[in-house]
C-alpha cells in the first residue's frame, strides 16, 4: 500500500494514451507509475508514488465492460488513497455511437457521487483544440484530419457535444473558450450553473495549455475530472499548495542492451508517414499482408524469418496501411475481425522476437501497444523522459526489463522511428 497514499488516479483507456498522461504528470513535477492493468493492492511499485495511471485497454470493447473494468481500476486507486481520478480518453475524443467515453464517465461520477463532470480533451503540444465545441486537429475539424478514416473509431463528427450526447444518458452542455479565459472562478461559475440546469456533462473548450491550467485550477476540489492528457497539466499545482510534493522530474531510465524492433500496427496518417520514411530510406521493413494473415498462411513465421536474417540491421514489421487499402480489408473480412488478427499476430512476433534477444521496442498504435504490452506480460513502466510530445521512453518493471517507446498512431514527426530508437538506446545526441 502506498505511503500517504498517491494524489492522483488516472484510468486511462488505452496504453498509449496512458504513457502520453503519465509523462504529463511527470513533467509537471510528480512522481509517476504506470500499471499494465490493475496492479496488486501491495505492488511494491505504488510505494511512494504521487500518481498512479492504470493502463487499461478499454476503448474499443463493450461498453459494459470499460464500465466494469474501469469501476474496477477506480477501486484500486481509491484503495490506493487516490484523492482526485482522472479518466484520460484520446485527443481526438476516439470512441462510438455507443461508447466508451459517455458510459465510462457517467459510471465514474455515479461511484465517486459526483453530478457533473467536466470533459476537455483538448492537446494543444499535438495540435488537438477545443473551440465552440468543435474538435480540431491542426487546422482541421476532427471529421476531416484523417481521423473520419480511423480503422476501429472513425470520427465523423467535430461537434463533441454532440458525440457525447449520443453516448450519453445524461445532458451534455459546454463551456466555452470566453469564459476559459476570463479565468478560473468564472469557470467555476459556469459548472455551477450549468449543474443548476440539469447538465451532467460538460465539455469544456480550450485551446491553450494555459486554458488547461486554467480549467485544472478551477476544477481542484473535483473528484472526477476527465480528458486528455492535456487536462493533468493544471493538476499537480493543486496538490503542491497544501502539500510538498516530490517535484520529480522523467527517472533517469537505465540503458536496456539487446536487440531492438520497429512494430506498426496503426492506420494514422502520421503512422502511414514515418513507416514511408523508412522505406525510402531503404532499411529493412517486413509488410504483414491481412489478407494472407486471414487465410492462414504463416506471415507470423515469415515476419520472424525476415528478422533472423537481417542480424545487423534493426528492422520494421507493419501493417500500416493507406486509408484505402484499409478500408478494402475491413470490407473483405470486417473492421473489428481484421484489427484482432493483427494485434494478436503482432503479439506473437513481439514475443518471439523477445524470446531472440530483442530488449527494445518500438511500438505505433494504441491498441497495438496494448497487444503487444499484454503479450510480453510487461506489468508496469517507469516514465523517462519524452521522445516526442505524449510519448516518453519508458523502462518496463520486473527482472527483464524492456525499453519501449509506445507511441500513438498520429504522434511524432517523420523520423519518429529513428529518434525512438536512438531515444532507448541510451544515446542521447
Ligand atoms: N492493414 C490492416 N488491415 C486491417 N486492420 C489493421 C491493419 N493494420 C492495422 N490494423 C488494425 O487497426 C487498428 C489500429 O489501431 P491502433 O490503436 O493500434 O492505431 P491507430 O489507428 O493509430 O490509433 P491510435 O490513435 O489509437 O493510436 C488495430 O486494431 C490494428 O490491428
Ligand atoms: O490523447 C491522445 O491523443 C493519445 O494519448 C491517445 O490516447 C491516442 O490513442
Amino acid at each position: 500500500m502506498t505511503r500517504r497514499g498517491a494524489f492522483i488516479g488516472c484510468i486511462a483507456d488505452d496504453f498509449t494514451g496512458a504513457t502520453d498522461i503519465a509523462s504529463t504528470l511527470v513533467r509537471a513535477g510528480m512522481k509517476t507509475v504506470q500499471s499494465i492493468g490493475i496492479p496488486e493492492a501491495d505492488d511494491p511499485m505504488i510505494a511512494d508514488a504521487e500518481a498512479i495511471v492504470v493502463a487499461l485497454k478499454s476503448r474499443t470493447i463493450a461498453p459494459m465492460d470499460a464500465v466494469a473494468q474501469s469501476l474496477a481500476a477506480l477501486d484500486f486507486l481509491r484503495g490506493a488513497g487516490c484523492r482526485q481520478i482522472a479518466f484520460k480518453y484520446c485527443s481526438t475524443f476516439d470512441s462510438t455511437e455507443h461508447g466508451n467515453i459517455g458510459p465510462v464517465a457517467e459510471a465514474l461520477a455515479k461511484a465517486l457521487g459526483q453530478q457533473i463532470t467536466i470533459a476537455a480533451p483538448s492537446f494543444p503540444g499535438n495540435g488537438r483544440t477545443v473551440y465552440n465545441g468543435h474538435l480540431f486537429v491542426g487546422r482541421a475539424l476532427l471529421n476531416e484530419s484523417g481521423m473520419q478514416n480511423h480503422p476501429l473509431t472513425p470520427m465523423r463528427d467535430a461537434n463533441l457535444v454532440r458525440v457525447l450526447q449520443a453516448q450519453s444518458k445524461g445532458t451534455v452542455g459546454l463551456i466555452d473558450l470566453p469564459t476559459v479565459l476570463k479565468g478560473a472562478e468564472h469557470v467555476r461559475a459556469a459548472i455551477e450553473k450549468a449543474q443548476a440546469e440539469g447538465a451532467t456533462l460538460l465539455i469544456v473548450d480550450a485551446i491553450s495549455e494555459a486554458d488547461l491550467k486554467v480549467i485544472g485550477q478551477a476544477c481542484h476540489d473535483h473528484v472526477l475530472i476527465t480528458g486528455g492528457s492535456g487536462i493533468a497539466l493544471g493538476l499537480p499545482d493543486n496538490f503542491r499548495t497544501h502539500n510538498d510534493l516530490s517535484g520529480a522530474d522523467a527517472a533517469v531510465l537505465p540503458v536496456v542492451a539487446g536487440k531492438e524492433v520497429v512494430l506498426a500496427g496503426s492506420g494514422s496518417l502520421r503512422t502511414n508517414l514515418q513507416v514511408a520514411r523508412w522505406i525510402e530510406a531503404e532499411r529493412p521493413a517486413y509488410r504483414i499482408d491481412v489478407m494472407k494473415l486471414a487465410a492462414g498462411e504463416s506471415v507470423v513465421q515469415e515476419a520472424i524469418a525476415f528478422f533472423d536474417t537481417h542480424t545487423d540491421q534493426t528492422v520494421l514489421i507493419y501493417a500500416t496501411s493507406p486509408a484505402d487499402e484499409l478500408r478494402q480489408v475491413q470490407a473483405a473480412i470486417g473492421a473489428q475481425k481484421a484489427g484482432e488478427m493483427v494485434e494478436h499476430a503482432l503479439g506473437l512476433i513481439a514475443r518471439s522476437l523477445r524470446d531472440r534477444g530483442v530488449r527494445r521496442f518500438v511500438v505505433a498504435g494504441g491498441e497495438t501497444s496494448g497487444a503487444v504490452v499484454q503479450s510480453l506480460g510487461v506489468k508496469g513502466l517507469c516514465i523517462g523522459a519524452p521522445i516526442a510530445p505524449g510519448v516518453p521512453a519508458t523502462v518496463s518493471t520486473g527482472s527483464v526489463p524492456l525499453a519501449l517507446a509506445l507511441k500513438s498512431g498520429n504522434f511524432g514527426e517523420a523520423d519518429f522511428f529513428e529518434k525512438a530508437l536512438l531515444a532507448l538506446s541510451g544515446d542521447q545526441s
